[in-house]
């Protein structure tokens, strides 16, 4: 007799299967064609479908100095929303975590707040004494500032002194006091500077928010091991058209041309890992230029509208949004097999709705997508065994807790 069972279709490999699912402990313990008996039972309806909670390795859930646009609690409700239940928390925050007494005080924050499993991060500008102090999950450089201003001015130094992965994000500095409208060529360039540099050091390396056909044709080009890479919803979804007609669509790097964005299409099989780059900021906040948009509550139902459109295979979406996170940042307690965490969101896959922002948990109060039609819901979000959010209402109190990242 497990605690729960699951009832319904899932995919194991790239198969989908009619079956159950046995949990117990937080963690999934079975899975079977044949009936498994448990406590609880969560049966789903037509056109549902069981899948692994997304693990999005690129959110900014603010706090500190910035609460006004989210907070932990806010970021990470939003994101139990949006079928996520692992959040990268990245660290140009402010004050950023750039310190051994910062990042304890951040890490105290999410074990007090966090609705989701959490993964922490350290960013490394000139402060390496401090990093080997750090116990962080993985680090962040900017070689380009964005948000907050900081960037590193030895891109080479800093990366050699982080002891995980470094998720970089690739504009040049000193092309972006050329082109402060950031062209192609500013993330491009940088992209090769990270490839070079990684090519010879052979550590690992993602780069982030990838954005350009040059950008992501080199690293196809040099597909080294240790480099994995992630693309945005919003580089997928939206280009520079959009941005001309609606300013509040900054973003660094910015949004793209259309022939970037049919070749991020084009070889959407090679990406991968989708990842939204969450950067919330109030309405005035963007009227007056900041550079970032809310993507928590939209990731997940944009890619089930393109899966409905015959745009991405399921499976693709599994890989991308979950399992490959899980190995790529080595969690040692994340993945969609027998003794991991039972971390499942049931979707529904014909479900269609209207995106509007005010039913949104984050604090963004706006939406790059409002007005947009979406066909793909998420119904349940579960957490290490529990349900967390049931038909658009967070069930509980926060219980995220630390990911282990495999020594
Ligand atoms: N993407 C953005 O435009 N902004 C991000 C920072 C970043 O990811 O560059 C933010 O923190 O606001
Ligand atoms: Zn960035
Ligand atoms: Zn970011």
């Amino acid at each position: 007799m497990h605690e729960l069972v699951l009832k319904g279709k899932f995919f194991v490999e790239k198969h989908v299967i009619n079956g159950y699912i046995g949990v117990d402990n937080g963690k999934i313990t079975k899975f079977s064609k044949k009936p498994l008996k448990g406590e609880k039972i969560i049966e789903t309806k037509a056109h549902e479908v069981i899948m692994p909670g997304m693990i999005d390795v690129h959110v900014h859930l603010r706090d500190f100095n910035q609460n006004h646009k989210e907070t932990i609690k806010s970021g990470t409700m939003a994101a139990l929303h949006g079928g996520i239940t692992t959040v990268f928390d990245m660290p140009n925050t402010d004050p950023p975590v750039m310190s051994k007494e910062i990042f304890e005080k951040r890490a105290e924050l999410f074990k007090r707040k966090s609705y989701t499993d959490y993964a922490l991060s350290f960013l490394i500008a000139g402060n390496c004494s401090e990093v080997k102090s750090g116990k962080a999950d993985f680090y962040k450089i900017f070689m380009g500032a964005s948000t907050g201003g900081i960037y590193s001015k030895n891109f080479e130094e800093d990366y050699k002194c982080a002891n995980k992965r470094v998720s970089v994000h690739a504009e040049d500095y000193e092309l972006i006091q050329k082109f402060p409208e950031r062209p192609n060529i500013v993330e491009v360039k940088a992209i090769e500077k990270a490839l070079n540099i990684s090519k010879k050091l052979k550590k690992p390396l993602h780069i982030c928010h990838v954005s350009t056909k040059e950008g992501l044709k080199r690293i196809l080009e040099e597909s080294l091991p240790w480099i994995s890479f992630e693309v945005t919803p919003h580089h997928l979804f939206l280009n520079k058209k959009d941005f001309k007609k609606n300013p509040l669509l900054k973003v660094y790097p910015p949004l793209r041309s259309k022939e970037d964005v049919i070749y991020l299409w084009q070889n959407f099989e090679k990406i991968p890992i989708v990842a939204s780059d969450h950067a919330p900021h109030t309405l005035d906040e963007k009227e007056e230029g900041a550079a970032g948009l809310p993507g928590l509550e939209t990731e997940l139902a944009l890619l089930l509208t393109a899966y409905n459109k015959g745009m991405v295979s399921f499976w693709g979406i599994i890989e991308k949004t979950s399992l490959n996170p899980a190995k790529i940042f080595r969690i040692k307690n994340k993945g969609f097999e027998v003794g991991k965490d039972a971390d499942l969101i049931v979707v529904n896959l014909k479900e269609e709705w209207k995106v509007q922002p005010e039913e949104f948990y984050t604090k963004a109060e706006w939406s790059p997508f409002e007005g947009w039609k979406l066909k793909g819901k998420v119904k349940i979000t579960l957490l290490r065994g529990k349900v967390v959010m049931e038909d658009d209402e967070i069930v509980g109190k926060p219980r995220g807790e630390r990911i282990v990242i495999e020594s």
